[in-house]
């Protein structure tokens, strides 16, 4: 059984899938059997025979050389809204069950597994007249440590002290931060400052627009797996 590692972000688009590629490539480039795993994916691309495509794990395997059966998604939503809305439309809630039996898969054929999650930390997955699930619930139930993908500019520190707050009055474990689309300077040097201070959390890595690879070491990334 391998080890695992959450990446949530302080919101959609914030770059969880991006900078996962990153992480991926590079326990890969270090030797390590890496993996990818997403529970629930929404707002999904259409292919020509009507097959939804599972997109962020389309990506983090191009970005890392992973087999495509290293990176799974177990539901694919084609609207992009949130995944219990999208369960609502498509009327095909999620079974945590099979999330869960789907992830040991996952976690038994690699030795670092990294799960995206959808959306932040707050993202509804399953919400109708039998159960009422949020994505920390699930982070929970699977025993997950979290890293934060942030982004590096004027907003971060509400944003990513509200997700480290919110972590801890769950009880997620939380690992780190990345600040994504970095570009430095007196304001995002002060981000990371005022982030560490109001957290106790350190920044692990700055990732610029584009970039190719993740300015962190092997064995500092693999050693945040548990
Ligand atoms: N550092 C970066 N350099 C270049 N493009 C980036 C970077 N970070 C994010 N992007 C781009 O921004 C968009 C949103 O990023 P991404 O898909 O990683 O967000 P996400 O947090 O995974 O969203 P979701 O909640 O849908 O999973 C994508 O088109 C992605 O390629
Ligand atoms: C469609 C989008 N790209 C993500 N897959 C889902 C984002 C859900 C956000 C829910 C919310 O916080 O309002
Ligand atoms: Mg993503």
């Amino acid at each position: 059984m391998g080890k695992a590692l959450f990446i949530t972000g302080t919101g959609t688009d914030i770059g969880k899938t991006y900078v996962t590629g990153l992480i991926v490539k590079k326990l890969v480039g270090a030797g390590l059997r890496a993996g990818y795993y997403k529970a629930a994916l929404s707002g999904a691309e259409v292919a020509a025979d009507g097959t939804l495509l599972p997109g962020d794990a389309l990506h983090v395997a191009h970005a890392a050389g992973l087999a495509p059966e290293d990176a799974t998604v177990s539901y694919i939503y084609r609207d992009a809204v949130s995944p219990h809305l999208a369960a609502q439309i498509e009327k095909r809630p999620m079974d945590f069950d099979k999330v869960e039996q789907d992830y040991h898969v996952a976690k038994e054929r690699t030795d670092y597994l990294t799960v995206e999650g959808s959306g932040g930390i707050i993202c509804p997955l399953r919400w109708d007249n039998e159960e009422h699930v949020i994505l920390d619930d699930l982070v929970l139930r699977l025993g997950l440590s979290a890293l934060v993908v942030a982004d590096a500019g004027l907003g971060t520190i509400n944003a990513a002290v509200l997700t480290a707050e919110h972590l801890k009055i769950r009880g997620i474990p939380l690992v780190g931060f990345i600040f994504n689309n970095w570009t430095g300077g007196r304001m995002q040097e002060d981000n990371v400052t005022m982030v560490e201070t109001l957290t106790g959390a350190r920044v692990l890595a700055c990732v610029e627009h584009d970039a190719a690879e993740l300015p962190i070491a092997a064995d500092v990334l693999a050693a945040l797996y548990q």
